[in-house]
């Protein structure tokens, strides 16, 4: 079974993108279809997509912008500074903000509040808050919005890592989303594989990285 740590990952993707010029808004596109074919869409019909401004974000509004391009019922909640948004994040955000008005920044207490009464009227989260640049533990805001997450008990989606939960499984990093589903990109996170909570709600989808940026860094 091929694992990889975070910092491997992360090579990988930088390798694919910048060395071998493939488009990090293909790979973000990639992931975010391979999300939906995970999604039983027959029964849900309601998401509440929970997104920071990194990469993983960028994954939760393409996944976004193809739910609404469907006519899914899509509420979008933005956590952190947009105006240190990934590009791939920005482009996504400005085509759902053409789809959808329910877009929303949560900062403040009220904003919390909002959340916490909105996330009621859906039978879906997508969790696109961390995935392989988490780096230290959440705290603050993130924090809360994750404990909310599990205080919810809706049924969770995360996009290739539960969002607060490290990638190489090394460090408690405190608070993370407690997934019914992860949808792992490309190659199974070694911190997912050790943990056999997680292990057995994650699937493993191909987003197009190629194989020899794979083989640069690992023993396959
Ligand atoms: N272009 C790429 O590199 C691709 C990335 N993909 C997705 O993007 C993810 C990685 O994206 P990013 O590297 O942008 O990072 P993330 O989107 O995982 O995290 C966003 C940013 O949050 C900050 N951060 C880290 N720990 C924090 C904390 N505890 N509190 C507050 N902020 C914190 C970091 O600056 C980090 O860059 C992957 O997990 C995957 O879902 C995939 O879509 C494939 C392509
Ligand atoms: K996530």
């Amino acid at each position: 079974m091929l694992l990889v740590d975070r910092e491997t990952m992360q090579n990988i993707d930088s390798y694919a993108i910048n060395e071998i010029k493939i488009p990090s808004l293909c790979l973000v596109e990639r992931a975010a279809l391979s999300v939906m074919e995970n999604i039983n869409l027959d029964i849900r019909h309601s998401f509440a997509l929970i997104v920071s401004c990194g990469n993983n974000g960028a994954d939760g509004l393409a996944l976004a912008r193809n739910l609404l391009a469907i006519s899914k019922d899509c509420d979008i909640y933005i956590i952190g500074n947009k105006n240190k948004a990934s590009k791939d994040f920005i482009i996504n955000y400005n085509a759902c903000k053409n789809l959808t008005e329910n877009i929303y920044s949560i900062e403040t207490i009220e904003d919390m509040n909002f959340l916490r009464k909105n996330l009621d009227r859906v039978n879906t989260i997508v969790d696109g808050i961390f995935g392989t640049g988490l780096n230290r533990p959440v705290s603050g805001i993130y924090a809360n919005i994750i404990d909310l997450i599990n205080e919810k008990n809706i049924y969770t989606i995360s996009i290739d890592l539960p969002s607060g939960f490290d990638a190489n499984g090394e460090n408690n990093y405190g608070s993370y989303v407690d997934s019914d589903l992860i949808v792992c990109m490309q190659i199974l996170k070694k911190g997912l594989y050790e943990d056999n909570y997680f292990r057995d709600k994650t699937v493993v989808c191909d987003i197009g990285l190629p194989q020899i940026a794979i083989e640069k860094f690992v023993n396959v």
